[in-house]
């Protein structure tokens, strides 16, 4: 069997009707924003929202990551080091900046600010890439354990581009054969669940390697309960 298949398969789903409920909070936010166009794929709810940074806040944006760059940790590295191999970090929450934009991440998707996690910047040099993965959790690892009294499963992720690369560092949604380029200023934001609650396998998605230029990213997720 797919291997990539078993967690959807077997796993237990205790935040089912928090991932259902949420959904819905998102999805109507969302259908009524002008600014936010859903892609025309069958099997996930993805939705991009154009300049929802300015340039000058992704500058500003891409100094935080810099300023704070370290390589990535993943709850999993039973895949090895060469999974994720772009730079990443935490950012000072205490900054007003900061502050600002997390706030109007919550806005867009109309979140419980309290739900969602620490804003990450990530950096992608040449040959960097971030594999294949989901950002639901597989209820049956061992990280389990942890994640689930701090907010369990995660719900929607909003990412935004701070820079257009030169060439490559597309997001891949591999089982839906959509890729995305780079856009300075473009939140992308999906559902990580399907209407009823599941993990969704199909959400399935890769920030491919960059070939020329750098990507820098920032990465919110948000789970179904507080996140502590
Ligand atoms: O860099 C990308 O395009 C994808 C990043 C990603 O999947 C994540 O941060 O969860
Ligand atoms: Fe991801």
């Amino acid at each position: 069997m797919d291997p990539a298949l078993e967690p959807y398969n077997n796993a237990p789903n205790p935040d089912k009707q928090a991932l259902k409920r949420v959904g819905q909070i998102v999805r109507r936010r969302l259908a009524a924003d002008p600014g936010a166009q859903k892609f025309p794929v069958e099997g996930a709810e993805i939705y991009g929202i154009s300049d929802f940074l300015g340039p000058e806040e992704c500058d500003r944006f891409i100094k935080i990551v810099d300023d704070n760059a370290r390589p990535s940790t993943l709850y999993e590295h039973g895949q090895g080091s060469e999974f994720r191999t772009s730079y990443s970090g935490d950012v000072d929450r205490g900054d007003p900046f900061v502050k600002m934009i997390e706030r109007r991440i919550d806005d867009c998707l109309g979140m419980t600010p309290a739900f969602g996690e620490a804003v990450q910047g990530q950096r992608y040099t040449a040959g960097q890439e971030f594999r294949a993965h989901n950002d639901w959790f597989w209820t049956k690892a061992k990280y389990w354990d942890g994640e689930v009294v701090r907010g369990g499963q995660r719900s929607w992720t909003a990412m935004i581009y701070l820079n257009d690369v030169e060439e490559g560092g597309t997001t891949d949604f591999v089982r839906l054969g959509l890729s995305i380029p780079p856009q300075r200023g473009v939140m992308l934001v999906w559902n990580n669940a399907l209407p009823d609650g599941t993990p969704n396998i199909d959400t399935l998605h890769a920030g491919m390697p960059v070939i020329r230029g750098v990507k820098y990213v920032i990465t919110k997720w948000y789970r179904t309960r507080r996140w502590a």
